[in-house]
């Protein structure tokens, strides 16, 4: 089967996108696609892959597959760059317009310069904070705020969010020396999160500004992760350390996305999207 794709990026997070209002692919073949097209010595190369659908209740869909072929709820850098398909390849003619994810329907915003998108901006909706619904096993709390949490013979302070997506979100004094290879993969698939964890390192480096890491679940470190960074904003808030109501930085290894969680409840993230690529994927079935 001859499969049209277009490879973007968001921060360096990289997808492959089949836009399925040209092509049709059976749900059967879906987890196979994923691990193939992501392969980097016999696929494309990327973190993931990426479904543009049409949707009945919003103006365009998505559906995200990791590197491993699982299925995620949502994809922050994902949202970016499917606003700039969708805006760009005419399935969309306004500014600013919805697109549903697995968890939710978010509002997206373009910023336009000579019928290119430049920036995209989203209305993410509200974080998850009740420990069973992020989920995460345990006695239900309202939060998970700082709790400690042993990893072999390490304990760190984990607080949990959920952005329709899971995230485990650990505090380190610096970046350059966060466990990500040794405790990422560990987390990812503890127990205490029964569908899997993204798993971010942070360091706050000022009242407006947080430094960031991660190990995704389904596809390993990545260059960036956008529904991480609305846990991590979301997460530094509920520790007391940036602000409500405040654009906050965050610099990612793929460089930097600006969020804010509003006195409404809205996370909003701001970032850039980008085309790398077009062209056929041979899917051998
Ligand atoms: N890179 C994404 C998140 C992709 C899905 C994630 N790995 C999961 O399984 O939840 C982002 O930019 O948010």
């Amino acid at each position: 089967m001859e499969i049209p794709f277009t490879k973007m990026h968001g921060l360096g997070n990289n997808y492959i996108y089949i836009d399925l209002f040209k092509f049709d692919i059976a749900e059967e073949h879906l987890t196979d696609l994923a691990q193939g097209v992501s392969d980097i010595y016999t696929g494309i190369g990327s973190d993931g892959m990426i479904l543009i659908q049409p949707s009945d209740a919003a103006d365009v869909g998505m559906r995200i597959f990791n590197k491993d072929g699982s299925e995620g709820q949502s994809c922050g850098n994902g949202l970016r760059c499917v606003a700039k398909y969708a805006y760009e390849n005419g399935i969309i003619q306004r500014e600013k317009f919805q697109i549903e994810t697995r968890a939710n329907i978010v509002e997206a915003e373009v910023s336009v310069k000579a019928d290119l998108v430049q920036e995209v901006t989203i209305n993410m909706g509200e974080p998850i904070l009740r420990r069973q619904a992020i989920p995460m096993v345990g006695e239900d709390t309202p939060q998970v705020v700082a709790e400690p949490f042993t990893v072999g013979d390490e304990t760190l302070d984990i607080t949990a969010v959920s952005m329709g997506n899971p995230h485990a979100v650990f505090f380190v004094d610096s970046i350059d020396t966060a466990p990500l290879y040794e405790l990422g993969p560990i987390i990812e698939k503890d127990q205490r999160f029964p569908g899997g964890v993204n798993v971010e390192f942070i360091e706050v480096i000022s009242s407006r500004e947080l430094n960031f890491q991660v190990w995704e679940r389904g596809s390993g470190v990545t260059q960036a992760c956008g529904t991480g960074a609305c846990s991590s904003v979301v997460a530094a808030i509920l520790n007391g350390s940036v602000q409500r109501n405040e654009d906050i930085i965050v610099h990612l290894a793929g460089g930097d996305l600006v969020i804010k969680w509003d006195d409404n409840g809205s996370v909003w993230m701001t970032g850039g999207a980008d085309v790398i690529a077009s062209g056929t994927y041979i899917f051998n079935r």
